[in-house]
C-alpha cells in the first residue's frame, strides 16, 4: 500500500514579505532570510526521510525559488515539477504593493484583517479566499490529487492564502476557523490521505 504523501509549504520570507507589503500576484524574490528558511525546509524534510515523486509550485518567483532550495537540499534537484497559476497567492486588488501598517492607519485594524484573513471579503480589485479556493481546489482535485492517491509522494511550494484554501479543504475547517489560521513561511505540513482523499494523519514541522 503506497503512502499517499501530500506535503504543503509556505515559500521563505520575500523582499515584500520583508518589508511589510501586500504582495499578491506581484512577484518579489526571496530574501536573505528566505533563502536560509527555504534550505531549513528542505532540511527538515530530509530529516524525516522524506523524497517526493512530483512537486508543484505556482507562476511566482518566491516559490519557485522555495522549490528549487528545498529539492537541492533533499538532493532531488531534478524532481518533474509543475507550475502553475492555480497556485498563486491571492490577488491583493488595490491593495498590491501598499504597506500593511499604513492600510491599518487608513481602513483599520479590523477591515483590514477582514481582507486579509476573512473567507468570503475580496480586498478592492481582488480575490478573496473563496475566489482563490475557488481557482486552486479544482487545479488539486484534477492535477494533484489523483497522482496522490495513486502513490505519488507530492510536494507543493505556494503561498499563504493558496495553501490556506486548500488546508481549509482537507482540514475541513469553517470559515470561521480559518480566519485564524497562519501559515509560517518555510514550515512544512505533512499529509497522509486515506484512499478517500480525507486526511489520516497530519504532521506540521514547525520550530
Ligand atoms: O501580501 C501577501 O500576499 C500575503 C502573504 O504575504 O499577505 P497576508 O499575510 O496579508 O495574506
Amino acid at each position: 500500500m503506497s503512502e499517499r504523501l501530500l506535503v504543503l509549504v509556505r515559500h521563505g520570507q520575500s523582499e515584500w514579505n520583508l518589508k511589510n507589503l501586500f504582495t499578491g500576484w506581484k512577484d518579489p524574490d526571496l530574501t536573505e532570510q528566505g533563502i536560509t528558511e527555504a534550505k531549513e525546509a528542505g532540511r527538515k524534510l530530509k530529516a524525516q526521510g522524506l523524497t517526493f515523486d512530483v512537486a508543484f509550485t505556482s507562476d511566482l518567483t518566491r516559490a519557485q525559488h522555495t522549490l528549487k532550495l528545498m529539492l537541492a537540499e533533499i538532493g532531488q534537484t531534478g524532481l518533474p515539477t509543475t507550475k502553475d497559476l492555480a497556485l498563486n497567492e491571492r490577488d491583493y486588488g488595490d491593495l498590491s504593493g501598499l504597506n500593511k501598517d499604513d492600510a491599518r492607519k487608513k481602513w483599520g485594524e479590523d477591515q483590514v484583517l477582514v481582507w486579509r484573513r476573512s473567507y468570503d471579503v475580496p480586498p478592492p480589485g481582488g480575490e478573496s479566499l473563496k475566489d482563490t479556493l475557488a481557482r486552486a481546489l479544482p487545479y488539486y482535485v484534477q492535477e494533484i490529487l489523483p497522482g496522490v492517491l495513486r502513490g505519488q509522494r507530492t510536494l507543493i511550494a505556494a503561498h499563504g492564502n493558496s495553501l490556506r484554501a486548500l488546508i481549509m479543504v482537507l482540514e475541513k475547517l469553517t470559515p470561521e476557523q480559518i480566519l485564524k489560521r497562519e501559515l509560517a513561511t518555510g514550515v512544512p505540513v505533512i499529509y497522509r490521505l486515506n484512499a478517500d482523499s480525507t486526511v489520516a494523519t497530519k504532521v506540521d514541522l514547525a520550530a
